[in-house]
């Protein structure tokens, strides 16, 4: 049926209902009609005549084989003995009126949305694993990013000056160094090979690579007892020395910001940007004026190596290419290589235009490729711009060695090869498609329940529209948004976040009655972004960052406690950067996975660990949306805008029972959808899962065995968007995808048609149809992906410094 006749299945209350509506009394032709139908149609019990309208009604299911098993035994059985009503209507209806009130209490005389029948049942065995619920009593797990411990290691005795030391030990609060540091430092300090560095995300890769570089510049104008070697102080203008490329802008200015703070205790060396977003011209002006150390994008550095002639790279000695695995992905290889080829073949100079002799620099151009995660691309770059290379790894205790690191670094059978922080705790929930928002609040009121428990949280969702959606509707009622602050605290309409920052309305507790709900994609502007990051990473109250895959890479923020993947990232190394947002640099974290019951479970068997010594740091703990929802909703979710049956049981003394907290949680959810008319959050909330089924499709193809179109059920999923029934506008893309998993994409590339609407496709890229020919699933997906790493490309600051 077409979206705005919307067909609303409420279950009405039980027979103690205080006041049962009229109209739907039994007996009447149309039921007995609708119970004979039911009877006819299926697996169901016929319906007590009693019963108001037709049973809910599956919702179209793009599924061309099998069915998962589903599940009939129903937690809510209370509600389950009744029927569904059928209401359709024109306009939607307001909160008191019609059939439909906000009573919720399936026990009273009100409606509610039936969640708990139908669902498929999920493949894991929760009865035999050790559920998460107990986790937290468990003995912690060693970091294996944290500093090491001061007797193991200090940055002097790694072969840094006196004057770096004492410089991150008071400056900087850095005492000792981090696994990867340990290892690196010395290499880099003394020899001039090529080195490979990999290791898990948030383990100080950045300084691993800076601190020798600083280290050897500064010997050119100090000897190793710290004294000044005569007439040779290093100064803008005596060359540049190093060159660091990273992907996007963000992590670029990132990288500086670090850099800045450890040149304070060498202010005369000094380091510059060129990544674009001002005009060439001052960009030459800068490297003009002199640089000894330039972070660069690529594409960037490309363009002034041919048009800058006073960019001269003679005295070069160290290439640096940060995360490597991004570089290839956002399709930098052409420029990487041209860089390379340029690098290696200028001849290197052993001298300064000063005549200063370079002798304590490397005798060689040294690169220098950083990853933490080794995957395919990660491999075909190492051999477009490595030689001989050294393999730099953290190992995970003392008693590991290079040689593990060796053997963790090969790519086995063409999968790529990482490992999460050892004291991340990992979760998968798996929760059915229909309880998937109920769920997800649960979760996020249970982690804000204590205070101090989660201080910042990260959720990532598939694609910009459903980031919107999800942050209008967790916000609550327009009154309910707090004033947004301006950078000194001060409230202001004018601030650039006042779009994008707003109160968690759901997710307050009486330990927390302030939760920033924050919002971030690349269809924000510049200036929004940059606010909106600096807003997150400094709020002084606990915050939840609803984000793209935009963050997923770069975002450094200490205080990150959990993250939330509500969608599962489109592959496993995007996923491995998600996580690795949190738990930095030894702090604790946790990370949760929102997966569907069925095929998607599978998917954790990508995620467990490749190496068996890691399996009890890593492995990835099961939890059952019940348990989720029963800890999250222990307590009526208080803070809905309007009067609701959890609120006045409470006030009434009676209590609910959780499915029916869930319920009345999902049916306020779905009326404010509905008592808002036609209204924006309608809107967003179909345009939202439009977009989310499309980037559902975009899984990788590996994959993709795992989140198969095929599976979904579109009727459960538009629960999951507080809509009754899956809006229009997919059916053509997903039933013609559905095609295409079970033809031979040729037969399909010729048979296919172009999709008709031009709604937003999600991802990161909103605003833009993809607009997808009939080519088969593989290519769509491929393009698809480029689309979202080009609007990553030029809609990625996270100045957030
Ligand atoms: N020796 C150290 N002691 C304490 N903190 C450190 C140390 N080295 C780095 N850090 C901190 O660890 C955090 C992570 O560092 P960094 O961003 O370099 O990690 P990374 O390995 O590059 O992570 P990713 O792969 O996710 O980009 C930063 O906040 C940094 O300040």
């Amino acid at each position: 049926m077409a979206d705005d006749g919307m067909l609303i299945n409420f279950e009405v209350g039980d027979a103690t209902a205080k006041a049962p509506p009229p109209k739907f009394k039994g007996g009447k032709w149309r039921d007995r009609v609708r119970a004979n139908k039911t009877l006819r149609n299926g697996n169901k019990p016929p319906l007590p005549l009693s019963r108001c309208d037709e049973p809910e009604r599956p919702a179209k299911r793009p599924r061309l084989d099998s069915s998962p098993r589903i599940q009939h035994n129903n937690p809510h059985h209370e509600a389950s003995r009744f029927g569904s009503m059928a209401v359709r209507h024109g306009k939607p209806p307001s909160l008191g009126g019609m059939n439909i009130n906000s009573n919720a209490n399936p026990r009273g005389s009100g409606v509610t949305s039936r969640l708990f029948t139908a669902n498929p049942e999920a493949k894991t065995d929760f009865a035999n694993v050790a559920l998460a619920e107990g986790g937290d009593d468990e003995e912690p797990t060693k970091p294996s990013n944290a500093p090491l411990s001061e007797e193991a290691a200090n940055f002097h005795a790694l072969g840094l000056s006196k004057r770096i030391a004492l410089h991150l030990s008071s400056k900087l609060e850095m005492k000792a160094p981090t696994a990867i540091q340990k290892s690196t430092i010395p290499q880099l300090v003394k020899e001039d090979a090529d080195a490979f560095l990999q290791a898990e995300t948030g383990s100080g890769k950045t300084l691993a690579y800076l601190l020798p570089i600083v280290q050897r510049i500064m010997t050119l104008s100090f000897n190793e007892e710290g004294m000044a070697r005569e007439g040779r102080k290093i100064h803008r203008d005596s060359g540049l020395f190093a060159v660091i490329l990273a992907p996007t802008r963000e992590l670029c200015k990132q990288i500086a910001t670090v850099l800045d703070k450890l040149l304070r205790c060498c202010p005369w060396i000094v380091s510059t940007t060129v990544i674009g977003g001002e005009s060439k011209k001052s960009e030459k002006a800068r490297i003009r004026k002199g640089v000894n150390i330039l972070i660069a994008t690529p594409g960037r550095l490309a363009d002034h190596l041919d048009h800058t002639k006073v960019l001269d790279v003679g005295t070069v000695r160290w290439l640096v290419l940060d995360e490597g695995d991004r570089l290839m992905e956002m399709g930098f290889e052409d420029e990487l290589r041209s860089i390379v080829g340029k690098m290696r073949r200028h001849r290197l100079a052993s001298r300064n235009k000063e005549g200063l002799e370079l002798d304590k620099l490397p005798q060689r151009r040294v690169i220098v490729l950083c990853s933490a995660t080794m995957q395919m691309n990660v491999q075909k770059l190492g051999e477009i711009s490595l030689e001989e290379a050294v393999h730099l790894t953290a190992p995970r205790s003392s008693s590991n060695n290079a040689q593990q690191g060796e053997e963790q670094a090969k790519i086995e059978d063409g999968k790529a090869v990482f490992s999460a922080p050892a004291q991340l705790k990992q979760t998968y929930v798996v929760a059915p498609a229909k309880l998937r928002l109920v769920t997800l609040i649960s979760f996020l009121k249970d982690a804000f329940a204590r205070k101090g428990s989660v201080m910042k949280a990260i959720i990532f969702i598939s694609c910009a529209d459903s980031v919107d959606f999800h942050f209008d509707l967790l916000k609550g009622q327009p009154q309910a948004s707090p004033p947004n602050e301006d950078d000194q605290g001060k409230p202001s309409k004018l601030s650039p976040t006042a779009m994008t920052t707003a109160s968690a309305a759901y997710l307050t507790s009486p330990a927390n009655p302030s939760v920033a709900l924050i919002k971030l994609h690349g269809s924000l502007a510049q200036p929004v972004r940059t606010a909106t990051l600096h807003a997150f990473a400094h709020s002084k109250y606990p915050a939840v960052l609803i984000t793209t895959d935009i963050a997923s890479r770069g975002l450094d923020v200490p205080a990150v406690d959990l993250v939330i993947e509500y969608d599962p990232a489109f592959a496993v190394p995007d996923h491995v950067h998600r996580i690795g947002r949190t738990a930095r640099a030894g702090r604790p974290g946790k990370a949760a996975l929102f997966l569907l019951p069925g095929t998607e479970e599978g998917y954790v068997s990508l995620l467990e660990p490749s190496d068996s010594s890691n399996a009890t740091s890593n492995s990835i703990t099961p939890l059952y949306y019940e348990t989720v929802l029963k800890n999250g909703l222990a307590t009526p979710v208080t803070s809905y805008p309007i009067t609701t049956t959890a609120v006045e049981d409470e006030a009434e003394g009676r209590g609910q029972s959780w499915t029916q907290r869930a319920e009345s949680l999902q049916l306020h959810l779905e009326q404010r959808l509905l008592a808002e008319g036609n209204n924006p959050l309608l809107d967003a909330a179909r345009q939202a899962f439009r977009s989310h089924i499309r980037a559902y499709a975009t899984h990788v193809k590996a994959e993709r065995e795992f989140f198969d179109m095929t599976q979904l059920h579109l009727g459960h999923m538009a629960k999951a968007f507080g809509l009754r029934e899956a809006p229009g506008g997919v059916g053509g893309g997903v039933t013609r995808r559905t095609g295409v998993h079970h033809k031979p994409s040729s037969s399909v590339a010729s048979g296919g048609k172009k999709r008709k609407n031009g709604a937003s496709g999600g991802m990161d890229a909103s605003g833009d149809d993809r607009n997808p020919t009939a080519a088969a699933a593989d290519d769509a997906a491929r393009r698809m992906r480029e689309k979202m790493k080009a609007v990553m490309n030029v809609a990625s600051e996270f100045n957030i410094g």
